[in-house]
């Protein structure tokens, strides 16, 4: 069936649907990774925004039982050049465009990708439309300029409930670790459990108080969607529990922690989506390659009077990495070191919050 994607400059893409038909209205940005789109599709981060993946062919290996990352998918939808018409691979329970019309996911394909990644890049992230409904293009594209986005979304992605994660199989138990949940990434919870670290996730809106009363050796504070200046709450919490307990932050965590501590943070172009950003470590000099995701960023002039340190930047645009406060045991980064998809370079950064759990110090020095 024939399928639109209109965009709020006016531009229009025509393409056929795949997956549910029907709309699906959000902020359109695109993804580089060349594989990893049932990670994409389930990552929390990405809940509202519809996902256009840049590289050609997606959907070649079908969609398994591992690679979710939460129990559902996230995005409101999905735009792709060619969904693989005959997928392939030994672990593969079901097709993508099955699985994201099972899920009332609406898709389009056969469009320009890379044209509509250039628009972006040239007008900045836009909102965008997927429409059947082919009559009055022209003013679904004006409607959508009015159109905002203000359902509390990090409420709507984060458990209601606490639950623990225990440390995996073999590994003795080490660390106590409260993960505050903004909309946190299975691959996450996965990784502190192999560390050896038993995880108890609480709701994004817990108090500082009920934190503590957890008596854990950390805080974690996981990556989420939106814009990190929505979740004020959590602002608070995160300013009460610095210099109480250490704390490491991923991607939305990463911002949260920087507005706690008295920094900024604005909204990027375009974003960083993908599993090839250069990383450099300024202490070191070492570049990692990282998986990323976010469309905003900690301003490093609003860094000046606080005592957080740049620890990383982004050698495609010399944005903020990572962070470090220079006396309290706390530290982010904002990518995904957890990797799910991407690469996993540096996995390395959960021991370093496990060698500050055990020997406190500054998050600098870690
Ligand atoms: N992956 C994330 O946690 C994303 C953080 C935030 N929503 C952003 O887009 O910048």
């Amino acid at each position: 069936m024939q399928c639109a994607l209109v965009l709020e400059t006016g531009k229009v893409f025509c393409g056929e649907s795949f997956g549910a038909v029907g709309e699906a209205k959000g902020e359109i940005v695109f993804n580089t990774g060349m594989t990893g789109y049932q990670e994409v599709l389930t990552d929390p981060s990405y809940a509202d925004q519809i996902v256009c993946m840049t590289y050609p062919l997606i959907g070649n290996y079908g969609i398994n039982a591992e690679d979710d990352q939460s129990g559902k998918i996230q995005v409101r939808g999905f735009i792709v050049k060619e969904a693989a018409a005959s997928p392939n691979h030994w672990q593969m329970q079901s097709i993508l465009s099955k699985k994201l019309a099972q899920s009332g996911i609406v898709g389009i394909m056969g469009i320009d990708t890379r044209a509509l990644t250039r628009h972006i890049r040239e007008h900045g992230v836009l909102k965008g439309l997927i429409t059947n409904h082919l009559h009055d293009l022209e003013k679904k594209a004006s409607d959508l300029k009015d159109w905002h986005n203000t359902r509390g979304i990090v409420a709507e992605v984060s458990t209601d409930k606490s639950y623990i994660v225990p440390s995996a199989g073999s590994c003795p138990r080490k660390f106590r670790v409260v993960a505050m949940d903004f909309g946190i990434k299975g691959n996450i919870l996965e990784t502190m459990s192999q560390k050896g670290f038993e995880v108890t996730v609480v709701p994004y809106h817990t108090k500082s108080a009920d934190i503590l009363a957890f008596q854990p050796d950390g805080v974690f504070l996981s990556n989420g969607p939106g814009d990190p200046k929505d979740v004020p709450q959590a602002i608070e919490t995160i300013k009460e529990l610095a210099g109480k307990t250490p704390v490491f932050g991923i991607c939305l965590g990463h911002q949260l922690l920087a507005l706690a501590l008295g920094g900024d943070t604005y909204k990027l172009k375009f974003g960083h989506r993908g599993g090839n950003q250069p990383v450099q470590d300024l202490r070191t000099g070492r570049v990692t390659i990282t998986s990323q995701n976010h469309g905003y960023a900690v301003s490093e002039k609003s860094l000046a009077n606080t005592l957080l340190q740049v620890t990383q930047i982004n050698l495609n645009d010399k944005t903020i990495e990572g962070l470090a406060h220079s006396e309290w045991p706390l530290f982010s980064v904002q990518y995904h070191p957890e990797a799910g998809p991407g690469p996993s370079d540096s996995l390395y950064l959960f021991d370093r919050f496990a060698r500050l759990m055990e020997k406190g110090g500054s998050g600098y020095g870690a």
